[in-house]
């Protein structure tokens, strides 16, 4: 078997609680992500989706078991990681095309070449007119754009993608998705992404896998090969026979976790 990128080996998290006590946000998790592939994640509200990212990013480390990359342990953030969340990380102070060399200005690149790569950046994602401009003057999907070229422009081998669209309506959002896949496609490393979203739509239309992950403490429920071709009509292929026959897949085994998560919070509440 091949060495994967990205690998949770039986990794278990538990954070304290406030009133005392432990919470297990994931446990047991095994995922293994091979170079160039794209994985959604999906699972009812709270159930541990971030916190299996934040494990892969460093950020966190397991409580139990390992997250390796590249095969080697993760201690601190590993090289080539790129994260995207659903609030932007944009500087209010910096322009668009500041906001986007500032990842590699931080990185130690020269002020002309980090400047010429997010102008570089700043035009694959189709804002070359407005590079000028400060977050506040742009749209909410315009910042989207600055958040996808401040990610891309450090070309990571692995891109970390937590709810990126969901606070976007609907059509921004599937021109989003569309933008994701073009540049993905383009991209010059064969990076995997995984992709965090409560969207099945979503998570078919964009992956390669759709893992479905447990109500809490989330492990690995069941994990779908998503076999569309690509390049893919974000709009188009939602209305195909193939894709609704794999969203009644994942929506059967979905659909279970949710309604656990449900009677959960029913119980607790
Ligand atoms: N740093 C932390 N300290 C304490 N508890 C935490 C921490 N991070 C996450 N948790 C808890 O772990 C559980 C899982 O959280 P997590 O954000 O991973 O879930 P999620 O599936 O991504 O949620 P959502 O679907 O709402 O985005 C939650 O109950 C959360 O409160």
């Amino acid at each position: 078997m091949s060495t994967p990128l990205i690998e949770l080996r039986n990794a278990t998290k538990r954070f304290p609680k406030t009133g005392g006590g432990i919470h297990t946000a994931i446990r047991e998790v095994n995922l293994r992500v091979e170079p160039g592939e794209f994985v959604a994640l999906v699972g009812p509200t709270g159930c541990g989706k971030s916190t299996a990212l934040s494990l892969i990013s460093g950020l966190q480390p397991a409580s139990e078991g390992e997250t390796r990359v590249r095969d080697q342990v993760v201690e601190g953030i590993p090289e080539g990681i790129g994260y995207m969340f659903q609030t932007d990380a944009t500087l209010p102070w910096l322009t668009v095309l500041d906001n986007v060399a500032s990842g590699p200005r931080y990185r130690g690149i020269g002020k002309a070449e980090a400047r010429e790569n997010a102008r570089d950046w700043v035009q694959r994602v189709g804002l070359a007119k407005f590079e000028g401009y400060y977050p506040h003057q742009l749209s909410g999907g315009m910042r989207k754009r600055v958040a996808l070229a401040q990610t891309l422009v450090n070309n990571p081998e692995i891109i970390l993608m937590d709810e990126p669209f969901s606070a976007l309506d609907v059509q921004t959002r599937q021109l989003m998705q569309a933008e994701l896949l073009r540049l993905w496609s383009e991209a010059e490393s064969d990076s995997a992404v995984i992709f965090v979203t409560h969207d099945l739509e979503e998570s078919i239309v964009l992956a390669d896998r759709v893992v479905v992950m447990t109500a809490s403490p989330a492990s690995i429920k069941a994990d779908f090969a998503v076999d569309l071709p690509r390049p893919r009509d974000v709009e188009e292929i939602r209305l195909t026979p193939e894709f609704l026959d794999i969203y009644r897949q994942v929506w059967d085994s979905l659909r279970e976790e949710v309604e656990v998560a449900r009677a959960a919070v029913a119980v607790a509440g």
